[in-house]
């Protein structure tokens, strides 16, 4: 078994996304130390959003791990739509700058996507613009650059499957959610694995019957343990992309009360039924920054070309 599916005590086998994100975090630092230019990733924040303040410094973090230019902008909730598209422009036209990434959600009063469509579609390590998007969906994979959770998703899934001895080609994946950062690119990304692919979401009518029939079921929907665990097939491989904080027990010593994240998948349930799981924290959320970086080294080497 690899270092990254691991036993867990029960059925499940638990996929360790930390230890997935720290091998890919290792090729992109020894492939980016090769380059004449180092990689430049620009992060722009705007505003003061706690959660969006430590995935931005992960991501700074993982750059200077991996030997890149790392850049952050930090902007006011108080900037305009206009200031921060003239900020993104500024980085499309800077050589030193590979990717830029706008820290979502953005505070009300900007349109997120007229932002993104102003990032150059060659430096949007995010996947979001609309040209990567389109680049997805006619399965021109090798030049798209795809969203980073549902790209480190698929990376778990094969590990995974690997694991299970099972193949994704052929296999029933439902993914429950329809989001155009996550449910979406998820489904273009394993039909491109020859899996049949259906998306749910919340007018889904009799939503457990239909996750029930997954081989591969990803859940992506925002709901703190929606999933339950007989909504799962046995043996089923379950990729558990939802991050909520929830309350949890007692008081942090500033006497706030304390918080716990859960996923979008009863973890405790799921472990009895499923083959292999994500586990929240620790899963998916770790991939989603390891793929940025590899992103912002395959925007680098195109650009270089
Ligand atoms: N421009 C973008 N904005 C957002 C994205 C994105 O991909 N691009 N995704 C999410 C947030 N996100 C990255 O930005 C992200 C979320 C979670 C994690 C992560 O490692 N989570 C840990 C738990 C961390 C914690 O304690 O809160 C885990 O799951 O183990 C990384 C990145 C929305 N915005």
């Amino acid at each position: 078994m690899s270092e990254i599916v691991k036993t867990s005590g029960k059925k499940a086998l638990l996929i360790d996304g930390k230890a997935a994100q720290a091998e890919v975090l290792a090729r992109v630092a020894a492939e980016a130390a090769l380059l004449k230019q180092k990689p430049g990733l620009a992060v722009v924040l705007v505003g003061e959003d706690p959660a969006s303040q430590v995935y931005v410094k992960s991501k700074g973090k993982a750059a200077s791990a991996c030997g890149f230019l790392s850049v952050q902008h930090d902007l006011p909730v108080t900037t305009t739509q206009a200031e921060l598209i003239a900020l993104v422009q500024s980085l499309n036209v800077d050589p030193a700058i590979h990717g830029i990434l706008v820290q979502l959600p953005l505070p009300k009063g900007i349109d997120a996507s007229k932002v993104l469509e102003t990032i150059a579609p060659e430096k949007d390590v995010d996947g979001f613009h609309p040209v990567n998007v389109g680049l997805l969906a006619t399965g021109l994979t090798d030049r798209a650059l795809v969203p980073c959770t549902p790209a480190g998703a698929m990376l778990l899934i094969e590990e995974a499957a690997k694991a299970l001895g099972r193949d994704i080609s052929g296999a029933e994946a439902v993914i429950v959610g329809r989001s155009n950062i996550v449910g979406k690119p998820m489904a273009q990304l394993l039909l491109a694995r020859n899996a049949t692919v259906t998306v749910a979401h919340s007018r889904t009518r009799d939503l457990p019957a239909v996750a029930r029939r997954a081989d591969i079921l990803v859940a992506a929907v925002g709901r703190p343990e929606m999933i339950r665990g007989d909504w799962i097939k046995p043996g089923a491989l379950v990729i558990d992309v939802g991050i909520n904080r929830i309350p949890g027990e007692g008081f942090r010593p500033d006497g706030q009360p304390k918080t716990r994240l859960v996923g979008d998948v009863a973890l405790q349930e799921a472990l009895e039924v499923a083959g292999a799981i994500t586990p929240v924290p620790g899963g998916v959320g770790p991939m989603t920054i390891a793929l940025l970086m590899s992103n912002t080294l395959r925007a680098a080497k195109l650009a270089a070309l």
